[in-house]
């Protein structure tokens, strides 16, 4: 394994499920069950039609055989009345079957009047009947923990009248960026001064996991501003700084956190962009470090933030899909680290293929606003001819959708 596959594997090893909560079945979707779901009772709870139409005796059936209609059971009422022999009850969809009735006929297998009908095709015991328990048995584990939630998991707890879900509670991820030349959004920057972007970013990035920012503002470049909002920062459940992490004499980030204890795990894992990218724990609180560029902030991030903030809302699948495509233009570079490249990715013939969205140079945005994927090439290569195969990271999950 390269230090980056180390590193991100790393990350992932050292974090677990932050806890549990109970929230409304509507606060559920996109979350974690984080306990097994048993079912309360059967599902059907009674024998049901499953057609508008007759209940009927199916002894009784031969075709063209005329019987006497001698109930109405529309969905929603139940009737202890017996289907007796020679008789039928008409029925709705969904309502309980009658005592002494085994099979429903369609309407539309029937001519009927108000007081008969006459069956025109063949009956078989248990037609059209939906049995108690068939789709669920009371005591059954239904839904195992770790199921993401969506509409059918929200349809069978409302089935059961479930209002509160047991999730892995939603994460807290404390946001500092770090740097005298910034000022926050809405302060007109004066020359050499730059807008805080990395902030928004990453509390947009952390909003699209599922997780809840908390925005600390930026720590100025000297000691005590770093110490007081570090250990703001470290009562959250995750941190993540921007900036002041590479060799300036200005750049504090590792030094105070190391001082507030926290444990480096790693610092420079062998990327670019990201070089100077630091990973730390201070007891289940994980710290990333992210570089300042706005591009390497956002794929740092990708790389190792958002795996870690899923698995700590109890996501099982934490990496986005990893898929071989190929390089529609040839690509160079050094020896040494594993590069990213900013691609966009279509389907061709079936193929991925990836093409180069722009500039790589980590001070170009405009390349990360037009990519879907990032192109993982290896560490020990450095030259990549047309139609190479790399490993792809889709990051647009609509990338296989149709217009
Ligand atoms: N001598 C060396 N210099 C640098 C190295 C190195 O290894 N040796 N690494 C370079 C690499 S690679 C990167 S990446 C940067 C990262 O440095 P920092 O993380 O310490 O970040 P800064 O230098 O403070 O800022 C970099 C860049 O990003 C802009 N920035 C910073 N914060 C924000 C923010 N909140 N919102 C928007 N933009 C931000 C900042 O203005 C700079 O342009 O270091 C290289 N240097
Ligand atoms: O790592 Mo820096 O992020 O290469 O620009």
């Amino acid at each position: 394994m390269t230090n980056y596959e180390q590193a991100r594997r790393m990350v992932i090893d050292k974090v677990a499920p932050a806890g549990v909560e109970r929230v409304l079945l509507l606060e559920a979707p996109g979350r974690v069950l984080a306990e097994d779901y048993v079912a309360p009772k059967d599902m059907p709870r009674w024998n049901n039609s499953a057609m508008d139409g007759f209940a009927v005796r199916s002894a009784d059936c031969a075709p063209g055989t005329v019987l006497k209609v001698t109930d109405y059971i529309p969905a929603g009422v139940s009737s202890d009345d017996a289907v007796t022999p020679g008789c039928a009850a008409r029925i709705m969809t969904g309502a309980p079957i009658p005592p002494g009735a085994d099979a429903v006929v369609p309407i539309e297998e029937t001519e009927n009047t108000a007081e008969t009908v006459k069956l025109l095709q063949q009956v078989k015991k248990h037609d059209h009947i939906r049995f108690q328990g068939e789709d669920v048995r009371g005591g059954e584990v239904i839904m195992t923990r770790g199921t993401l939630i969506g509409a059918p998991q929200v349809s069978l707890l409302a089935s059961f009248s479930s209002v509160l879900v047991p999730v892995y509670r939603r994460v807290r991820v404390a946001i500092l960026s770090t740097g005298d030349e910034l000022v926050e959004i809405g302060t007109e920057p004066k020359e050499s001064q730059i807008v805080n972007s990395n902030t928004l970013a990453l509390a947009t990035a952390v909003k699209l996991c599922g997780a809840e920012p908390v925005i600390l503002g930026i720590a100025r470049d000297d000691r005590d501003s770093h110490r007081a909002l570090l250990s703001e920062g470290l009562k959250a459940d995750v941190l993540i700084t921007s900036a002041g992490v590479s060799a300036g004499d200005r750049d504090l980030v590792r030094e105070i956190l190391a001082e507030l204890g926290v444990v480096e795990q790693f610092w420079k894992p062998g990327i670019k962009p990201g070089g100077p990218t630091a990973f730390g724990m201070k007891g289940n609180v994980p710290v990333f470090s992210l570089p300042g560029n706005p591009v390497s902030t956002m794929i740092t991030f990708e790389e190792f933030a958002r795996p870690a903030i899923l698995r700590m809302m109890g996501h099982e699948k934490v990496f986005r899909r990893t898929v071989r495509g190929v390089l529609k233009e040839g690509a160079r570079k050094k020896v040494g680290k594993v590069n990213f490249l900013r691609v966009h990715v279509s389907i061709e013939g079936g193929r991925f293929v990836a093409s180069t969205s722009g500039d790589q140079n980590t001070g170009i945005l405009k390349t990360m606003l037009r990519c879907n994927a990032l192109a993982i090439l290896p560490a020990e290569a450095t030259e990549f001819a047309a139609g190479a195969e790399v490993d792809l990271h889709l990051l647009d999950p609509t990338l296989e959708m149709e217009v």
